[in-house]
């Protein structure tokens, strides 16, 4: 609820100052009362703009779309009027479809004004993962692609994520992370030397709001 609150308060302030808002969410299964809980928020919503930090490609009929979560508990009541960009578009892989996704992003304002990420048990966050094939050009902080392929071990099918200097470049960026696992993985980010992908996140974000909860 805190997180829903703060979230819908940045919205807001960037709706008043710029007419409009972006955020970049993610998926998996942390996200879903938060979501429940900001699709109840009061604001303009249909001066939102909503994306994904990070998608499985798979289309929005697979259970494990990331799009098919936010269609089915974001973009509901008054959140239903907010426009979805999503990263999925119908291609074999995301090499075939990421010049026709990078076509549609183009029009998405940045720097956007909210980000959420989520972390996986194995540290990764977006589409992050420890053992990437594009891990190391997803995390520098100079690449200026906005979005890369990504394929991993641990990642199931390939991905498409936002790459890490887009993210760290929003107005408010969160970390919503649930259960004592987790926070341990997060200790863990936090040694010197961590090789965890979220640890990219804690060391090169110029501010990031954490919310945990049991
Ligand atoms: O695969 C993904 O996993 C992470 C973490 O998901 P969770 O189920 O552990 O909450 C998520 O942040 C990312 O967007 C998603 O694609």
């Amino acid at each position: 609820m805190a997180l829903a609150s703060s979230i819908a308060g940045k919205l807001r302030d960037a709706i008043a100052l710029h007419g409009e808002a972006v955020i970049a969410v993610s998926g998996g299964s942390t996200p879903k009362r938060l979501f429940e809980k900001l699709s109840n928020e009061i604001l303009d919503w249909s001066r939102v703009t909503v994306t994904l930090v990070d998608e499985r490609w798979v289309p929005d009929s697979d259970e494990r779309s990331n799009a098919r979560l936010v269609e089915s508990l974001l973009l509901q009541r008054g959140a239903a009027d907010a426009d979805f960009v999503p990263l999925y578009v119908e291609a074999a892989t995301p090499e075939a479809g990421i010049g026709e996704v990078r076509t549609r992003l183009a029009a998405l304002k940045q720097p956007f004004d909210v980000v959420v990420l989520g972390m996986g048990p194995d540290g990764h966050t977006a589409s992050f993962f420890p053992g990437g094939d594009r891990l190391g050009e997803a995390l520098d902080t100079s690449n200026t692609a906005l979005v890369l392929p990504m394929r991993a071990p641990g990642a199931g099918e390939p991905r498409i994520t936002f790459t890490l200097p887009v993210l760290l470049k929003a107005r408010a960026l969160y970390l919503h992370i649930q259960g004592e696992d987790k926070r341990e993985v997060l200790d863990q980010a936090e040694q010197a030397n961590s090789q965890l992908p979220i640890a990219s996140v804690l060391r090169d974000a110029p501010q990031l709001d954490i919310y945990w909860c049991p």
